[in-house]
């Protein structure tokens, strides 16, 4: 059970933040059952414990004989240093669980030579506040139990999808880097609604409720967002003017491309960062 289960971000950037923050206060996992783990920046590790109450330490200070999971959370082009790191303090107990983009879990469990149950997990930031969807797939040497104790994480810090390896590039183009469409959205309706005469925080509440209802609709009626739209769309009112200059603007087409190129960055940093390792 996660409860009782000592967990260590290796990586203490924004989305082991995000996901501490999801573990603590709103799973409600004890503060000191997680350390988070970084490489230079000591300010970060005070701002973290400080933050959370949670244990920090530096990276070569690591010691990782009493966790059961360790979540590799530096960027992907860290990813072949750290690894190479941690092998030599890795325990036969170890479940890893990797929220890297693009990176392979055949890669992980190549360089560390050794049959750890390697599990991507791919949250987004949203699980801050317990909201993130969560896609995980497991490596081979995956059991049952690793498997439900990812869910159970993932569970803790919003939605979770099994999905299988192959679909962790689209996932990450949804959902990882979702989140970031939507604010960018957010943005460009504040500046339009401020233009018009509203105030920026007016117009941001206004916008952000507007987003999380539509959202809301999506996930709580029978009707697709396309049946949705329609029901919003009176002929020849205002929101088919609006959908009109986005169509003439081609926002449909940018939101398509935004999710296929992140997908498509997602399996180039595979190419670009995974280097067959010596065995
Ligand atoms: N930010 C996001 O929305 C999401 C990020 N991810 C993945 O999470 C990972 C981390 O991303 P962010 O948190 O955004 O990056 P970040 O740059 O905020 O954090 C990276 C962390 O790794 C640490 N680090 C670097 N080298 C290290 C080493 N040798 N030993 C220990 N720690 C080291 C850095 O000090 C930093 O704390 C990436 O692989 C990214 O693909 C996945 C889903 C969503
Ligand atoms: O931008 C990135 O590469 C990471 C992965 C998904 C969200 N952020």
């Amino acid at each position: 059970m996660l409860k009782y289960k000592n967990i260590a971000f290796i990586g203490a950037g924004s989305m082991a933040e995000a996901m501490v923050s999801g573990l603590i206060n709103k799973a409600e996992m004890s503060p000191d059952r997680i350390t988070a783990v970084n490489h230079t920046n000591e300010e970060r590790r005070i701002e973290l414990s400080s933050k959370y109450k949670i244990q920090t330490v530096a990276f070569e200070e690591i010691s990782l004989r009493n966790k059961d999971v360790i979540i590799l959370a530096v960027k992907p082009k860290q990813a072949e240093a750290v690894l190479q790191r941690l092998k030599s303090v890795l325990q036969d107990h170890h479940v890893i669980l990797s929220v890297l983009a693009g990176i392979s879990t055949r890669y992980i469990e190549e360089i560390l030579e050794k049959p750890f149950p390697v599990i991507r997990v791919m949250p987004n930031t949203s699980s801050m506040i317990g909201e993130s969807i969560t896609g995980i797939s497991a490596g081979k040497y995956v059991e049952n139990d690793d498997l439900d104790l990812a869910q159970e994480l993932s569970k803790a810090i919003g939605k979770v999808k099994i999905i299988s390896e192959k679909q962790m590039d689209v996932f990450t183009g949804i959902a990882g880097s979702g989140p970031a469409y939507f604010y960018y959205l957010l943005e460009h309706m504040e500046d339009a609604a401020v233009e018009y005469g509203l105030d920026r925080e007016l117009a941001r509440d206004i916008a952000a409720q507007t987003l999380y209802g539509a959202s809301k609709m999506v996930m709580e009626s029978d009707d697709s967002p396309a049946e949705l739209r329609k029901k919003v769309t009176s002929p020849n009112g205002t929101t088919a003017a609006g959908l009109q200059a986005l169509k003439e603007n081609g926002g449909g087409d940018a939101i398509e491309k935004a999710v296929k190129n992140a997908a498509r960055r997602s399996r180039s940093l595979r190419k670009e960062f995974e280097k067959v390792p010596a065995l």
